[in-house]
């Protein structure tokens, strides 16, 4: 997680309205993916790590410093998809993300597909990434 916080790290403030998300797929000691978020807000951390995972992601764990979206802007499928459909074992995040597209929602869409969920790993070291981020969204929750 400290490798996916630090991945991170960089890219805040360099993705638009979306959340700076840092990602590492790990398998038996050895990472097969890592990411940040792209510049802008897109591709997602999730994405770019499961896209250098391949097919050796099955039975993989994430680590992941947001709680993977459960919905795309776009219609398309989002991280929490991504990564059932990808096989992973367990997933690790930080922090929650209070988006309407996830708020919840990503953890639900994974514990559903039989992936075991952990939420809260180094989340104070994560969370100063997020400050301005959910400051945004607590003030669009209340408009
Ligand atoms: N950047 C980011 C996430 N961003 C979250 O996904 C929501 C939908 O994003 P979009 O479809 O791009 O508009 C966005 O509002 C935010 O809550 N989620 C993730 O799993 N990983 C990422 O790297």
């Amino acid at each position: 997680m400290r490798r996916a916080i630090a991945l991170a790290r960089p890219q805040v403030g360099r993705t638009g309205e979306n959340p700076a998300v840092g990602c590492v797929i790990l398998k038996d000691g050895r990472v097969l993916g890592e990411a940040a978020t792209g510049d802008g807000g897109r591709p997602h951390a999730e994405e770019l790590a499961l896209a250098q995972a391949g097919e050796a992601a099955r039975g993989a764990t994430a680590f992941v410093t947001l709680e993977p979206c459960a919905e795309r802007s776009s219609g398309a499928a989002s991280c929490s998809e991504r990564l059932a459909a990808a096989g992973m074992s367990r997933v690790v995040v930080a922090c929650a993300d209070p988006s309407v597209f996830a708020a919840g929602g990503g953890a639900a869409r994974l514990r559903a597909a039989g992936i075991v969920f952990d939420q809260g790993l180094l989340e104070a070291e994560a969370a100063p990434l997020y400050a301005s981020y959910v400051a945004a969204k607590s003030l669009e929750i209340r408009r």
